[in-house]
């Protein structure tokens, strides 16, 4: 098994990478700054965004300094940091590092999470006096949990919100051959119901007492832990949403990612007031270069264009890295895909490194498999192709056997142990899932007549597979 892993080099599966990220923001930016901004002239983007030391590659914060410039030169640069956002309870403070550092709750999200029950000048006074009471004896953790109860609450920020658009039968299933996989599809389907919300009023009304940030629009949340609208998730869901035949619901989460660039400049890691002076992965143009090839709509990109210049803008400004020997990543030596192996684990782990981070080894992510398999596969070279389709079908299958185990898809999945979600890091695997979904069915939109839930048969035969292809 780590044999055959090894034939994943590095540098194709970055080469795969940047061809799908790179390439297509390029191309489309190309296209409609000719076709509709004449005035665009922007320099483009670096490969080296998605170098391996790059934290841009895994959709962890990206940070960005005080005057909202870069730090991107030297992306260790982390303790150059300011506060990210003016809170003191949600951003910065001594009440935020109290309540965290007790431990008060399982998850570090939990108390964030929270809405305010007093104004937060309110909050920080009654602390205060807390303290100040307790004097030299200091806050116990009971004392701790009774002032969250007393002055924080859980509020039902988001209702559940069934798209208009949604249909129990998308197109996309007809192109399934396989009845088991068609079934599974409508299944998944159905899981836009579970994830599909809306904001409350009183995130607006009342902003100051949310750390959530208010959209107008219905969306989909990744799911479990995570209730607010992520970037970089947004641009597989808003792909798989389109092939679920959602146009307008597509369009109204775009417009909901417009509003926060509008608001601050490049969109955030997620609607949270505590993920401002981060982001992720920039896919905001290839959502709308999405939307615009499904539906034509080019009043919306017209409308939108110089929203996605901006953003775009604040990446050539403030993300970009001077390429350097330090940022290139060396081929090793005697290893190189075997575009006729057979690939034998069910996805490919973002690192060859067990580090017990959930971004290192075993873990398998579905927006780097979607990369690396529509990279290969969109270079037209006949045995990449096949490579891509096995990846595939490999990844759709161990998907499958989670489900079929447990009823649930997961945000990351294990490259050892079929139908298993991969763990490490900070919180328990969460399932729901949006980008794993999205994934998904952008695979079966590829390759519907051919993928099959016979085991077996998973695997394509090279000199078959590549008439099949
Ligand atoms: O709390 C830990 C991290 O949680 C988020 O990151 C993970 O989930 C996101 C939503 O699915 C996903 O976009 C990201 O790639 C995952 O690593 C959050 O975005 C991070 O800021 C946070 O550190």
């Amino acid at each position: 098994m780590a044999d055959s892993m090894t034939k994943f080099t590095l540098p194709l599966i970055l080469d795969s990478v940047f061809y799908f990220v790179v390439t297509s923001q390029l191309v489309f930016t190309k296209i409609i700054c000719t076709l509709v901004v004449p005035l665009c002239g922007a320099k483009y983007i670096s490969n080296e965004v998605l170098t391996n030391e790059n934290p841009v590659a895994t959709g962890e914060p990206v940070r960005i300094n005080k005057k909202g410039q870069s730090l991107t030169s030297d992306l260790r640069l982390f303790e150059d940091l300011s506060p990210i956002c003016e809170s003191q309870i949600y951003c910065q403070g001594e009440v935020l590092k109290d309540v965290q550092l007790a431990r008060i709750f399982e998850d570090s999200k939990t108390f964030v999470d929270k809405k305010l029950r007093f104004p937060e000048r309110e909050i920080l006074q009654r602390y205060q006096a807390l303290k100040a009471n307790a004097g030299n004896r200091g806050l116990t953790k009971d004392d701790l949990k009774k002032f969250v109860e007393d002055n924080f609450e859980e509020a039902e920020e988001l209702e559940n919100w069934i798209p208009p658009d949604f249909t129990d039968r998308p197109a996309l299933a007809s192109l399934v051959a396989d009845w088991k996989y068609k079934k599974w599809i409508l299944l998944l389907n159905q899981i836009w119901k579970q994830l599909g919300k809306k904001m409350n009023i009183d995130v607006l009304v009342n902003a100051d007492r949310h750390s959530l940030i208010y959209v107008e629009n219905g969306f989909f949340i990744p799911g479990g832990r995570f209730l607010e609208l992520y970037y970089w998730d947004t641009y597989w869901i808003v792909r798989g949403v389109l092939l679920c035949d959602m146009p307008n619901t597509a369009r109204g989460i775009i417009e909901n990612i417009i509003s926060i660039v509008q608001r601050f400049g490049y969109m955030l890691n997620g609607s949270r007031r505590y993920y401002t002076g981060r982001t992720q992965p920039p896919l905001l143009i290839q959502m709308a270069a999405t939307y615009y090839t499904t539906t034509n709509d080019l009043g919306f990109i017209k409308n939108n264009i110089l929203t996605f210049e901006r953003e775009f803008q604040f990446w050539l400004n403030n993300r970009m890295v001077s390429p350097n020997k330090q940022n290139t990543v060396e081929p090793f030596p005697g290893q190189g895909l075997q575009c006729n192996d057979p690939v034998s684990i069910p996805g490919i782990p973002t690192s060859l490194r067990n580090s017990t981070q959930q971004w290192d080894f075993p873990s398998c992510w579905p927006p780097l498999q979607a990369m690396v398999i529509q990279g290969l596969d969109r270079t037209y070279d006949i045995n990449a192709q096949l490579v891509a389709y096995n990846l595939a079908s490999k990844w759709v299958f161990t998907n499958y056997i989670g489900y079929s185990r447990t009823g649930t898809m997961f945000e990351k999945y294990d490259a050892l142990r079929l139908g298993t979600p991969g763990g490490g890091g900070e919180y328990r695997s969460q399932t729901g899932f949006g980008w794993t979904n999205g994934v998904i069915f952008e695979l079966f939109a590829r390759w519907g007549n051919l993928l099959t839930s016979a085991e077996a048969s998973v695997q394509i035969n090279p000199s078959e597979g590549l008439k099949r292809l």
